[in-house]
């Protein structure tokens, strides 16, 4: 899993990238920028047009020249506009870049911008190497990248946008932001998202070996690192093998969220799923889940169970005895989400009795009953990692970039997912999922984490199809071609 780095630590990777690889920082230069060149010549979307490109005095800069150079190459129609106001000023790297820019480049004055036809603005002016606040002589340049009629796309991070922080002012809008290496955590806040647009990581060849010797907590979960953390399975395997789970939610009304959930750790591949409901809903569970049992009452056998799922639909009237004796008589790690998290909310004294390393799927609102109230994602984030550390819990904390905060205080961010997964029904699946890979003998880490990407992945495929028309019950349908995918079986 890569690490996500702060800005100072950016520079010193690279330089101990470049003493270890033999490659000079002008060649990683190169590799960025055709790395770059490589994503952007894939866009169909970009066949027809031009480019624009912005650049500065710093590395960035340095980017854009050797983008430009390349872009032309491949037959681009590349026009340039230097942001700098003297080329000997420019960095070692841009310097050499600015050099071997082929004289078939326009090089336009930006005081005199006048452009024609369809173009791309690619904004290769300011990157992480961005001190303090932004120079007053920057802002007529983001101000014109952002009143851009065309598309926007960033290298590195959108101008003005600190590395590590929230926006503070201004920055560059872009549509896309083309990375390298790792994400900047800036590009992953919640508050960055208007600034950020469509994320896309470049892998600049960058061992993530180099990156273990520094100092963060913070990783980014990737498609490469899921296949290793799966449990396999053999041809004698028979169903116990796969787990036994139990959900216990649904109620008069509610009982969707429990089926969705119930449905979804079948697909994940739980052998055996029972639903504890209330006695006036086995019809429904019955009727919709025909692979899952049902029971009611007190629970009579928990011991039987490989794990236990909490809360979706479930009501939090008359609901505290229950969860109290599952969490008093249940030994192992349980996952608890919706109206389960929201009992713990009122009832913190209940906390205690969750068994460590259970997993707690809060989304926002959630988070905030249960653990307080941020001011920001990053406060959040703190508030996260102290609350899992302390209480020896996973918390994964759903949004755009679910955030999976580890007793050891590791941060894990995710990678997969699409904005289409904002529909009702969304959590319960990932709670179905989470359940199923812990009852079928996951550490609750792996747990998590697999839930997490898969949960992300099947919304990625089932969005590329059904784009804003995406229902929860398309994720459920989704979770198998994920294991197709990434060829788990
Ligand atoms: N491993 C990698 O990720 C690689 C990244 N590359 C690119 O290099 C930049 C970082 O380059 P650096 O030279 O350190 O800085 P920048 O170009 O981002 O910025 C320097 C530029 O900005 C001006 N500046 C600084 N602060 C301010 C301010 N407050 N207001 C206005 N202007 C400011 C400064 O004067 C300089 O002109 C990284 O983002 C990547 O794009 C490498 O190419 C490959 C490896
Ligand atoms: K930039």
């Amino acid at each position: 899993m890569k690490k996500i780095l702060q800005g100072a630590q950016v520079k010193e990777l690279d330089a101990k990238h470049i003493s270890i690889s033999g490659q000079s920082s002008q060649e990683l230069m190169e590799v960025a920028a055709l790395g770059f060149v490589d994503w952007y010549v894939a866009q169909d979307q970009f066949k027809e047009y031009g480019v624009l490109i912005f650049v500065g005095a710093g590395n960035n800069g340095g980017d854009g020249l050797a983008i430009a150079r390349i872009l032309t190459n491949q037959g681009v129609q590349v026009s340039v506009v230097p942001c700098f106001t003297d080329p000997d000023k420019l960095s070692l790297d841009a310097s050499a870049n600015w050099e071997l820019l082929p004289k078939s480049v326009q090089l336009l004055d930006f005081n005199e911008l006048k452009y024609e036809g369809d173009l791309v603005l690619i904004d290769c002016y300011l990157g992480v190497g961005l001190t303090g606040t932004l120079r007053e002589s920057s802002i007529p340049i983001i101000d014109y990248i952002n009143e851009f009629s065309g598309p926007v796309v960033s290298v590195d991070i959108p101008s003005g946008l600190p590395s590590e922080t929230i926006h503070q002012g201004l920055a560059v809008r872009a549509d896309y932001t083309v990375t390298f290496a790792f994400p900047k955590l800036s590009l992953l806040l919640p508050e960055n998202a208007e600034y950020v647009g469509e994320l896309v990581l470049v892998d600049i060849g960058i061992e993530e070996e180099t990156s273990k010797v520094f100092d963060s907590n913070f990783y980014y979960l990737e498609e490469k690192d899921i296949p290793a953390l799966h449990k396999s399975f053999h041809r004698f395997s028979y169903k116990g093998d796969y787990g036994k789970i139990l959900i216990a939610g649904g109620s008069p009304g509610k009982m969707g969220a429990l089926i969705l959930c119930a449905k979804s750790a079948l697909r994940t591949g739980t052998g055996l799923v029972t639903c504890h409901i209330e006695d006036s809903e086995r019809d429904i569970i019955q009727t919709a889940v025909p692979e899952a049992m049902a029971s009611w009452g007190l629970i009579a056998n928990l011991e039987f169970y490989d794990s236990v799922g909490i809360g979706p639909g479930w009501g939090q009237d008359g609901r505290v005895h229950l969860l109290t004796q599952i969490l008093e008589e249940f030994k192992s790690p349980v996952v608890v989400d919706a109206d389960g998290l929201n009992i713990l909310a009122r009832s913190k004294e209940l906390l205690e009795l969750v068994p460590k390393n259970s997993i707690l799927t809060p989304h926002i609102g959630e988070f905030s009953r249960l653990v307080g109230p941020a001011k920001n994602h990053l406060e959040r984030l703190e508030m996260a990692k102290e609350f899992s550390v302390t209480n020896e819990l996973i918390l994964v904390l759903k949004g755009a970039n679910t955030v999976i905060s580890l007793p050891d205080g590791r941060q894990i961010f995710n990678s997969s997912g699409t904005k289409y997964m904002a529909t009702g029904g969304s959590g319960d699946v990932l709670t179905g999922m989470i359940t199923s890979y812990l009852g079928q003998g996951y550490e609750p880490e792996n747990a998590a984490i697999c839930g997490v990407y898969h949960h992300g992945l099947a919304g990625e495929l089932a969005g590329a199809k059904k784009r804003k028309g995406l229902i929860a019950s398309d994720l459920i349908e989704a979770i198998p071609e994920t294991y197709n995918l990434l060829d788990i079986s």
